[in-house]
């Protein structure tokens, strides 16, 4: 392989995640002499921290940390992978010039479940378009007018189907802004929009002082880029491009796949699911971090309570499922990571109406009774947002404020479903911490069916 560095990837996006997963793969991909290449990173909004990485030469410190198997693993690697950060906004030519380069072979992507949106507003003229669809349909043509070949693109998105999606936005400004059939062919012919799920948490840089003082000195230095995340991966792709990207050979969890549906289900009902119901309450009762949550014989109860009899059970029960649920137990109890619950928190209202909500409705259809721990987490939910911690736009927060539960479990923007059926369930249990508070109210539930 060659010892040239090329310019192979180009990264939308510059956030915690991608630094400690999609690069980190990379990394240690070219470490091994699997990839000759660099990744050229590209800021999807107008604020962010490109300018931030270009000053440090886009090198950061990432710091992984967990057990496996049974012992402690800590890894701390100093990325290099990136060549070059692109503030669109700021140099729209140099954006734009990366079409002309043929050895620009993958795109990646992680702009927030915001990011794969179509915006009618955007025109092809924009400097740039305003959506990330957009100015990936700028780059795409301009690829297309140089007669290059095409992309694997890697959506990580957490919305379902994120590379169909993405490559449905793409169709609409084809149509939007008159781009032809010629290039419509290129779309689908030259390039490959791969669905894939991500799995790894990742705690960015650190909120504690003491911890950040910590890995502070391990280096030597300052570093504002400086991330930290968990051992535990998963990367489940759809399409096979490994003889391109040979991550299993590289020895990662990587899985190539026709369907990554019953993956991410699974992910995004136990994992991120068991996240969501326990946040809102665990902070209501006074805790910080997901670490303190396992640790507090109450709080465990209830989390196992929402995983074992829930939504597993509403899964289906598979051993598959079980092994992940007591992998996530583990996952949320790594000694080192200090994951902050009201980071997690951040727009509760529709994490829930994803991840917690359809295990709700299929656990009455399956078992002709609403579950217990899961419909009490709304009522924390309801709670939560009426105090001073919540973290969503001033629309919902607004809203629930100024609501009764009726009118607020009536509001399909919130929840796009009629869940009427569950307004006496959810009253009774937000009555029960208003009058019992929640110590007692963790107590009545996690007792309950006992
Ligand atoms: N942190 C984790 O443990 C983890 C794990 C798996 C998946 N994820 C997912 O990754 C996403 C990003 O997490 P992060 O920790 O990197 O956050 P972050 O805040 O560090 O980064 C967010 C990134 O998204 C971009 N972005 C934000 N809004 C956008 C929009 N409207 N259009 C285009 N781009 C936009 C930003 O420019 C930035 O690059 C989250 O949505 C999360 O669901 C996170
Ligand atoms: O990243 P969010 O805010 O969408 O969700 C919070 C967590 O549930 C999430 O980050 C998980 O840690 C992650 O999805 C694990 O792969």
């Amino acid at each position: 392989m060659s010892s040239e560095n090329l310019k192979r990837v180009i990264q939308f996006g510059e956030g915690n995640f991608l630094r400690g997963f999609v690069d980190y793969f990379f990394f240690k991909l070219k470490e091994q002499n699997l990839f000759n290449g660099d990744i050229v990173v590209v800021q999807p909004i107008e604020k962010g921290m490109c300018k931030v990485l270009k000053e440090q030469d886009c090198k950061y410190n990432l710091f992984l940390r967990g057990i496996e198997n049974g012992e402690i693993v800590e890894e701390h690697s100093n990325i290099d992978i990136i060549s070059d950060c692109i503030n669109p906004y700021e140099d729209f030519e140099k954006y734009l010039s990366l079409a002309k380069d043929e050895n620009f072979r993958v795109i990646v992507s992680n702009t927030t479940e915001s990011g794969i949106k179509f915006d009618e507003k955007d025109a092809l003229e924009d400097k740039p378009a305003r959506s990330f669809p957009g100015k990936l349909t700028q780059l795409l043509y301009e690829r297309f007018k140089n007669n290059l070949g095409g992309f694997i693109i890697l959506s990580c998105e957490l919305i379902d189907n994120n590379g169909k999606e993405l490559e449905k936005c793409v169709e609409k400004y084809i149509e939007l802004w008159n781009l032809g059939d010629k290039f419509r062919k290129w779309i689908h012919e030259e390039n490959k929009f791969c669905s894939t799920l991500v799995d790894r948490i990742v705690t960015g840089y650190p909120q504690s002082e003491i911890e950040l003082k910590k890995l502070e000195n391990k280096i030597g230095y300052k570093d504002l880029c400086l991330d930290t995340a968990e051992i535990f991966h998963q990367w489940v792709i759809e399409g096979d491009f490994e003889d391109e990207l040979p991550f299993v050979k590289a020895g990662f969890n990587v899985i190539w796949t026709d369907d990554v549906g019953p993956y991410k289900k699974r992910k995004v009902r136990i994992l991120n699911g068991a996240h969501t119901s326990m946040v809102l309450g665990a902070r209501l009762y006074g805790l910080t971090i997901v670490r303190e949550c396992l640790e507090d014989e109450l709080i465990n109860g209830f989390i196992k309570k929402c995983i074992f009899e829930e939504i597993i059970p509403t899964l289906g029960n598979s051993n598959e499922d079980i092994k992940f649920g007591k992998a996530v137990m583990e996952r949320f109890s790594n000694p080192f990571i200090e994951h902050q619950l009201l980071s997690i928190a951040l727009n509760s209202v529709s994490k829930f109406d994803v991840r917690v909500l359809p295990t709700i409705l299929e656990f009455k259809e399956k078992f002709g009774n609403y579950p217990e721990a899961l419909s009490f987490s709304l009522a924390c939910l309801i709670k939560f947002y009426k105090g001073d911690e919540a973290n969503d736009s001033e629309e919902i927060i607004s809203f629930i404020r100024e609501n009764n539960i009726e009118s607020i479990l009536s509001n399909r923007d919130f929840w796009h479903d009629d869940i009427s059926d569950l307004i006496p369930l959810v009253q009774k249990h937000y009555t029960m911490i208003e009058e019992e508070g929640m110590g007692d109210s963790f107590k009545y539930i996690v007792g309950k069916g006992q």
